[in-house]
């Protein structure tokens, strides 16, 4: 099946800011993808090069098998929300539904009056007026009645409430379900993404740190403890990703894809976040995978 997203060597740049270097990615279909990154990290840039907005400076993307924005049929099959969720301040809902009816050719009026009615929005309403968390719903509803096959998400609850939030992303999910389509969503709220997520992608100082799926990515990470030091020497097959010394002993994150070699130390499934933390932790100190490593971290 072809990917809903493959990268190769994709890296853009700003002037002289390197915003994304030497990603390679292979996203299968019908995933919800987390990607997930400190500030600056690339995530925007990352979605706004899937969407077509802007070009690479180096390396290739394609998106549902082809270059992103290709032509009209292409940009029908992507529905995109970015950050700040824009709307039209001076249009009603329902004239923004009537705009979406008009340039999208496969808008299903029906779902999305069914939706309106559903998140209480009253159609006169002037897009201005309605709170961050309605003009959420309304750019979802958007996004989601072009019917596309992939919906990509910039920080799509990141000025929502929580109870806001977990309304959205509860609709995000009927949407995609309903859709049979895949989701690509950046979030700095880890605990939305281990929700809402099937898929993860760590970005940090630019790079791709892990990709895959969370279900492969927690069965293949470990904390081992043990006495302060004893971490030097770990067994083939068995990655250290982030080291912790304190005065009572050590603890490691590690990686291993095949079965656990017999190690000598306590060892601990992790959680998402302690992963998602100890790759981030990792680019920030400057050991910078490789990029051979990071294409081979896809698996
Ligand atoms: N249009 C631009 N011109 C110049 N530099 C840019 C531009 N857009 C982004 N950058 C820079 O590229 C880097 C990556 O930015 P990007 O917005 O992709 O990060 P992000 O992970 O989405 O950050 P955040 O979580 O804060 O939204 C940052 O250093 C940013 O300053």
């Amino acid at each position: 099946m072809t990917p809903v997203l493959e990268a190769h060597g994709l890296g853009k740049r700003y002037g002289r800011r390197q915003a994304l270097t030497d990603c390679h990615l292979n996203i299968p279909q019908g995933r919800v993808v987390g990607l997930v990154g400190p500030n600056g990290a690339g995530k925007s840039t990352l979605l706004q090069l899937a969407c077509g907005l802007i070009a690479p400076t180096e390396g290739t993307i394609s998106v549902l098998g082809a270059r992103p924005a290709a032509d009209a049929a292409h940009l029908a099959k992507v529905g995109f929300v970015a950050q700040d969720t824009p709307v039209y301040a001076g249009l009603s809902v329902a004239e923004h539904l009537r705009m979406g009816a008009k340039l999208n050719p496969s808008w299903d009026a029906p779902l999305a009056k069914r939706r309106i009615a559903q998140i209480g929005l009253d159609p006169r309403q002037k897009a201005g007026r309605l709170s961050g968390g309605q003009r959420a719903q309304l750019a979802l509803t958007i996004a989601a009645a072009k019917r596309p096959e992939l919906l990509i998400f910039d920080e799509p609850a990141a000025a929502l409430d929580p109870l806001a939030r977990h309304a959205f992303l509860e609709n995000l999910m009927e949407f995609v379900a309903d859709l049979g389509a895949s989701a690509i969503l950046s979030s700095h709220l880890l605990g939305d993404v281990e929700r809402v997520c099937d898929y993860l992608i760590v970005l940090s100082e630019s790079r791709v740190q892990v990709a895959g799926t969370v279900q492969d990515l927690l069965a293949a990470h470990y904390r081992f403890t043990g006495s302060r030091g004893d971490f030097t020497s770990l067994p083939p097959g068995v990655e250290a990703i982030e080291t912790d010394n304190t005065l009572s002993g050590s603890a490691v994150i590690v990686r291993a894809d095949g079965p656990l070699p017999p190690v000598g130390w306590n060892v601990e499934k992790i959680e998402l976040e302690e992963l998602v933390l100890a790759y981030m932790t990792r680019a920030n100190s400057g050991s910078v995978r490789p990029a051979s490593m990071a294409s081979e971290a896809q698996r």
